[in-house]
């Protein structure tokens, strides 16, 4: 029996637990706090983050990383970007040496500017065939209530790959293998910027035609960082990119997309958080690392860039606006 462990309690470690337990693999998931461990545990629920969502028998619930870790086929990482590299300092001497490393974080670590499978290589000091990545439209809640949905598992060694899709393969979530980690790392974390932007423009009013207009510019400057850093550009144009990109921009159970609305609604950064339910919204943070990996190798960004001066410059979304507007014409 496949043994995995999901390192973190929020909406997506939940969800995806589930989906983990449903397939047949035994899970232990860990939380933070003891009491959510404890209401996992005990209550099959997860009160706090997937409130009304019956969590199957096999998934178990505990505050122990030692005990979460032991033994474990399979080590899922489901805490924040930017708080991955601490966590996992704190468990390195835990986690079983042959284990298949999974990332689900979808953003860019803000001092060094690495993808989270590299930061997971360096820190565990793992060879980068044990790494993989998950990524695709996988909005937790629906995903928890079962609705059908798609995703890509990347990792460099087809095999792993392979016994990762047989883990979490079930009747409503159809996981896909491919081997290009940077291409779906890349789209993972590149959309939460793009749906603050759809967000902005959605709060202050603006329609269809301009949230089109953005998707499509946002997937050409992904596209762009992609290819630039090796990733394939149908990656880009699959799950993890057009997929998870679409699926974040429109969604109003994304807290990128909500944080950004309440910006552009004119509300501060305390109540965009709010917005955002309290939760994570990754793309605040890599707004500003997305842009600085982008300018390290000479690639355009510039919705990216309008999303950093409203976030982190003060700029106003209307403002924002005119400024794209205001670029040199070019090419499609
Ligand atoms: N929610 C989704 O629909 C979804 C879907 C796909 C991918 N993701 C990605 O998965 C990752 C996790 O997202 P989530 O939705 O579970 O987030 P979340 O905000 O719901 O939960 C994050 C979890 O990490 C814990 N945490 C926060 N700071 C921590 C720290 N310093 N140390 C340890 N744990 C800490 C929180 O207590 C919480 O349990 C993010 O990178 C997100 O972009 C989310
Ligand atoms: O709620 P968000 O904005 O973090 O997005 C959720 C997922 O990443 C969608 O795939």
């Amino acid at each position: 029996m496949t043994k995995a462990a999901v390192m973190g309690s929020g909406s997506w470690g939940t969800a995806y637990a589930k989906v983990l337990a449903d397939a047949g693999t035994d899970v232990m998931m860990w939380a933070r706090r003891p009491e959510l461990a404890e209401c996992i545990e005990s209550r099959n629920e997860n009160k706090d983050y997937l409130p009304g969502i019956i969590l199957p028998e096999r998934l178990h619930g505990t505050a122990d990383p030692a005990v979460a870790l032991a033994d474990a086929d399979i080590v899922v990482l489901a805490v924040p970007s930017q708080t991955l590299r601490g966590n996992l300092e704190s468990w390195k001497e835990l986690v079983p040496p042959d284990a298949t490393l999974m990332s689900l974080a979808k953003g860019v670590e803000s001092e060094t500017l690495l993808r989270m499978s590299q930061v997971i290589a360096q820190v565990l000091k793992a060879d980068p065939s044990r790494v993989a990545v998950l990524s695709g439209p996988n909005l937790a809640r629906e995903v928890a209530e079962g609705q059908p949905a798609a995703t890509v598992i990347a990792c460099p060694d087809s095999a792993r790959a392979i016994a990762l899709q047989k883990a979490c393969h079930t009747g409503y979530f159809r996981p896909y293998t491919n081997t290009d980690v940077i291409g779906c790392e890349i789209g993972g974390a590149c959309k939460n910027v793009i749906a603050l932007a759809c967000g902005m423009a959605s709060g202050v009013g603006l329609g269809e035609n301009t949230l089109a207009s953005i998707i499509t510019r946002g997937l050409a400057e992904v596209t762009r960082l992609g290819v630039a850093l090796g990733a394939s550009p149908a990656t880009l144009a699959g799950l993890a990119g057009v997929g998870d990109l679409v699926a974040t921009c429109t969604s109003p159970l994304s807290r990128n997309r909500s944080f950004g609305e309440a910006l552009g609604r004119g509300g501060s950064m305390e109540d965009a958080q709010r917005a955002a339910h309290g939760q994570v919204a990754e793309g605040v943070k890599s707004c500003t690392s997305v842009r600085a990996l982008a300018n390290s190798y000479g690639v355009d960004m510039p919705l990216t860039n309008a999303v950093h001066q409203v976030c982190h410059e003060g700029q106003a979304v209307l403002d924002a606006v005119q400024q794209l507007l205001g670029r040199s014409t070019k090419s499609e």
